[in-house]
């Protein structure tokens, strides 16, 4: 990043929400766009929209979430309405009333996203791609929203679909690395990142999908005690780094299929031979 490219942007951060209250008015389209998006992050989510206003999708969403999420069959009454929110968000066919929450909003220091006046924003939603704890978001910073929406399938075809999985594995090798070798910060801490990079560059995602709690300890045993990465072929029967290498991007998925097919053409071979 040269100097220049500082300034005009926006902070892209994972907001964490949990047990948060968030109040979204309005329950139209884009409401059930909101409520989905906030669903994941496990918050409590509060609806303010006449029922007849809601979209069948709102509505199914506030039915399958009854004990996530609390509706109001009413318009909004104005400030006491954000008892207890911690963030706010309109989607109102109403910009007028839109513009008057978000003012609101700013002066009882909650953020706000207006889904209808991007000038009165605290933060901008985005196109999101979600695979387990990978989070992808683009944003155009407000310049195109559909243009986020193409770039986020370019995105998605350019992933293998095992990210997901292979990052919840070393997340979980993470907290068995944290009990073993326990402390915040320091040199341990020091070590820990050392160790941890190491293993992420040698190991590929194959490998680190086919780890299981067994395996995790083998290699902390082997790797950590010793401050080194074992290779995935050492430590055991699972870790086949060989199919890996030979088709390191579809060898999980398709390695069983393509067994299969080789084997039933090798057979075909056999017994049209015989025949002869
Ligand atoms: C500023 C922002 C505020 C915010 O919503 O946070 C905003 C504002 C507005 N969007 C409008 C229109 C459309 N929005 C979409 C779609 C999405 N919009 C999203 C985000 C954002 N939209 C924020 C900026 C994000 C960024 O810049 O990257 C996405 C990414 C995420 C999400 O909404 O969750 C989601 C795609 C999700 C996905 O597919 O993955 C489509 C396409 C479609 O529906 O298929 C259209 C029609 C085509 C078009 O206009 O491009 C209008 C009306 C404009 C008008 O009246 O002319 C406004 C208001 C205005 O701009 O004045
Ligand atoms: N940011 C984005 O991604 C997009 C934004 N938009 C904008 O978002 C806005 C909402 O769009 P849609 O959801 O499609 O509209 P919609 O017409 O489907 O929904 C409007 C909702 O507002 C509710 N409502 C109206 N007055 C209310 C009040 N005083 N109190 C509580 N609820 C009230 C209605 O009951 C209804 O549920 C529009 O202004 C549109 O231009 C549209 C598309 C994408």
């Amino acid at each position: 990043m040269s100097k220049e490219d500082f300034g005009g942007g926006s902070l892209l951060i994972a907001w964490q929400l949990k047990g948060k209250n968030v109040l979204i008015i309005g329950g139209g389209e884009v409401a059930s766009q909101r409520i989905a998006s906030i669903l994941v992050t496990d918050a409590h989510i509060t609806v303010i929209s006449p029922i007849e206003g809601l979209n069948p999708r709102t509505k199914q969403l506030i039915e399958s979430y009854a004990h996530r999420i609390t509706h109001y069959n009413r318009v909004f009454f104005g400030t006491a309405d954000f008892e207890g929110m911690d963030m706010i968000l309109t989607a109102l066919d109403d910009v007028e009333i839109s513009r008057a929450i978000c003012q609101m909003s700013r002066a009882a220091k909650i953020p706000v996203n207006a889904a209808d006046i991007p000038d009165s924003c605290d933060f901008y939603f985005g196109s999101q791609i979600r695979d387990g704890p990978l989070q992808i978001m683009i944003s155009t910073n407000g310049n195109g929203p559909k243009m986020a929406n193409l770039i986020r399938r370019k995105v998605e075809k350019a992933l293998t679909g095992i990210e997901g999985e292979a990052i919840a594995k070393v997340g979980e090798l993470r907290e068995r690395l944290k009990v073993r070798a326990p402390g915040v910060g320091g040199a341990i801490g020091k070590r820990r990142m050392k160790w941890m990079t190491n293993l992420c560059n040698a190991w590929t995602l194959e490998d680190l999908v086919l780890l299981d709690g067994e395996t995790m300890e083998k290699l902390l045993d082997e790797g950590w005690e010793n401050d080194c990465v074992p290779s995935p072929a050492t430590l055991g029967s699972r870790q086949q780094s060989s199919i890996n290498g030979i088709f390191p991007r579809w060898g999980t998925a398709y390695a069983p299929t393509i067994g299969l097919v080789v084997g039933v053409l090798c057979a075909t071979l056999v017994i049209i031979s015989k025949r002869r």
